[in-house]
């Protein structure tokens, strides 16, 4: 029979083929290593980086909660884990990758990976979602490498992580929870965090029962406090869930504030008619990289994933000197939690307001190809189609050039570059250039010296295409919009006019 050691031949263990492949620490000196190398050269200040590095978990405690009603304050402790995932379709190299992404998520969200399995099933058991047997070769694993947590691969029903967690007899989480805990780390912003507050909770609600149930089991089936606040005939579980969709109901108000707010600004911008670029792409392709690269901003840049939450909007210019906004965003990732899509939705929404949209992929990556098709899925689903897009293939210093070359061919506007390098920014510049809608009113007009501001305006807000400077004021020829161009008209000179 199998033994602990060597799991069946349908079984496959990633930690022998990839010993280092599935480490956090290297990922990270490799990063740092590379910040101190090149000076005033990098992509990006890493001003945040300790901060964050304080984030990081607590040695030694398994997944506690103290109190359902305060699930905006749980956190997932995880150190040491054990990956698996259930491989339904597609080649071996693709069960391979999506456990390598399992993998730099639990680093990112702090945890060390021991070892991880896939397991071929035609789809996942729906009591254990890794079928029985399998099972009882997972808890052999887990007690041979000393994991204190399971990581499965998908999107678990409360009972599925109910019955794993009885047979692997520790805490058992799913890809979902995990995203969610990296998100509610990350998060900075009051929106951002009550939008990951949000899709927490949402998530809780159906499992509450089996959180505390396997909580009241570890504590020795303990009946707890809060005895205070529960109303005649309402159970614990019943409390809780009250609460939670009273909290959920109060967040959701506030969200929609404060997307109001965010509302005004953005009309604002259109009202002076800058043009917006959005930044989008796969989560860790290098979209904080490039912003930083295109107008020098210090925007945190981390080899992890889900660096950036919170929106981030700089100011940049066009060759010619005309201003447009280029806005960062949020990383997506395949099966993006739907809680999270959700609440992320308004954020989302800018990328669909803007006027063009930088899709970053990650070129280095063995198949950019499923980034690019995730993150589409995504701006579909957020009703983005319509806004152009530009395919930025960045990383090309480490890309493979077959790989460059392949996704050159395919995608229509498409261009390689490298944020670290600096290679094809001049040419990514000028084809933003080239993409932005442009002013539509082309006018000839003599500014007055001492009307100064309407010259300044047509430099920002229009395209000069030439300026003299005569005795009687400013002769410009602008294209502008038509705005810009109803304020110019009293200084068209009658002989054009
Ligand atoms: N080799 C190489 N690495 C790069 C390049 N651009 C970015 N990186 C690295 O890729 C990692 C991720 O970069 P970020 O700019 O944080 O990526 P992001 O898309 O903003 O990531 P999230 O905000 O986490 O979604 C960092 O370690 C960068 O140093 C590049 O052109 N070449
Ligand atoms: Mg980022």
């Amino acid at each position: 029979m199998t033994s602990s050691s060597s799991p069946s031949q349908d079984t496959k263990r990633l930690a022998h083929d990839y010993p280092e492949g599935l480490r956090a620490d290297a990922l990270m000196e490799e990063d740092v290593a590379w910040s101190h190398e090149i000076d005033g050269e990098r992509d990006g200040d890493q001003f945040d980086r300790s901060e964050r590095a304080a984030l990081r978990r607590v040695i030694g405690l398994s997944t506690e909660l103290e109190d359902v009603t305060e699930v905006e304050y749980r956190q997932l402790r995880l150190e040491r884990v054990v990956l698996v995932g259930v491989w339904t379709s597609g080649t071996v190299q693709d069960a391979d990758n999506s456990l390598a992404e399992l993998a730099a998520l639990a680093e990112t969200a702090g945890a060390l990976v021991l070892d991880g399995v896939v397991q071929r099933r035609d789809k996942p058991d729906a009591a254990t979602y890794i079928g029985s047997g399998k099972a009882e070769e997972l808890r052999d694993i887990v007690l041979e490498t000393g994991a204190d947590t399971v990581i499965c691969d998908g999107e678990l029903s409360p009972g599925q992580l109910i019955h794993l967690e009885d047979v692997v007899k520790v805490k058992v989480i799913d890809r979902t929870a995990l995203i969610l805990d990296i998100f509610a780390q990350h998060a900075k912003s009051r929106e951002g965090k009550a939008q990951v507050a949000l899709a927490q909770m949402q998530y809780m609600l159906p499992r509450l029962r089996g959180w505390g149930q396997s909580l009241s089991r570890q504590m020795g089936g303990g009946k707890g406090g809060g005895l205070a606040t529960r109303g005649p005939g309402e159970t614990k579980i019943e409390t809780d869930r009250r609460r939670i969709r009273e909290k959920m109901a109060k967040m959701r108000r506030e969200i929609a504030e404060m997307k109001t707010g965010r509302e005004i600004k953005r009309q604002e911008r259109r009202r002076n008619k800058v043009p917006s670029v959005a930044i989008a792409g796969y989560t860790n392709a290098g979209k904080s990289s490039l912003l930083n690269r295109l107008t020098g901003a210090g925007v945190l840049v981390e080899n992890a994933l889900f660096a950036t939450l919170d929106p981030t909007v700089r100011r940049a210019e066009t060759p010619g000197g005309r201003v447009y906004t280029l806005a960062d965003t949020v990383g997506f990732v395949r099966h993006l939690p739907h809680h999270l899509v959700e609440a992320f939705r308004s954020t989302m929404e800018e990328v669909g307001d803007s006027d063009l949209i930088l899709h970053v992929v990650d070129g280095s990556h063995p198949i950019p190809e499923e980034q690019l098709a995730a993150v589409r899925e995504v701006i579909r689903d957020v009703g983005a189609t319509d806004v152009p897009e530009i395919v930025v293939i960045n990383k090309a210093d480490a890309a493979d050039p077959l790989v460059l070359q392949r996704l050159l061919r395919v995608e229509k506007r498409s261009i390689a570059v490298s944020a670290r390098t600096g290679r094809g920014i001049d040419e990514l510049l000028a084809l933003i250039d080239n993409e932005l809608p442009r002013p539509s009113v082309e006018i000839e007009a003599l500014v007055p010296y001492t009307h100064g501001k309407l010259v300044a305006r047509a430099h920002t807000e229009g395209e000069v295409i030439s300026e003299e400077h005569t005795a009687e004021g400013t002769l410009l020829k602008v294209r502008v919009h038509e705005e810009l161009a109803a304020d110019l008209a009293p200084y068209v000179p009658a002989s054009l006019a």
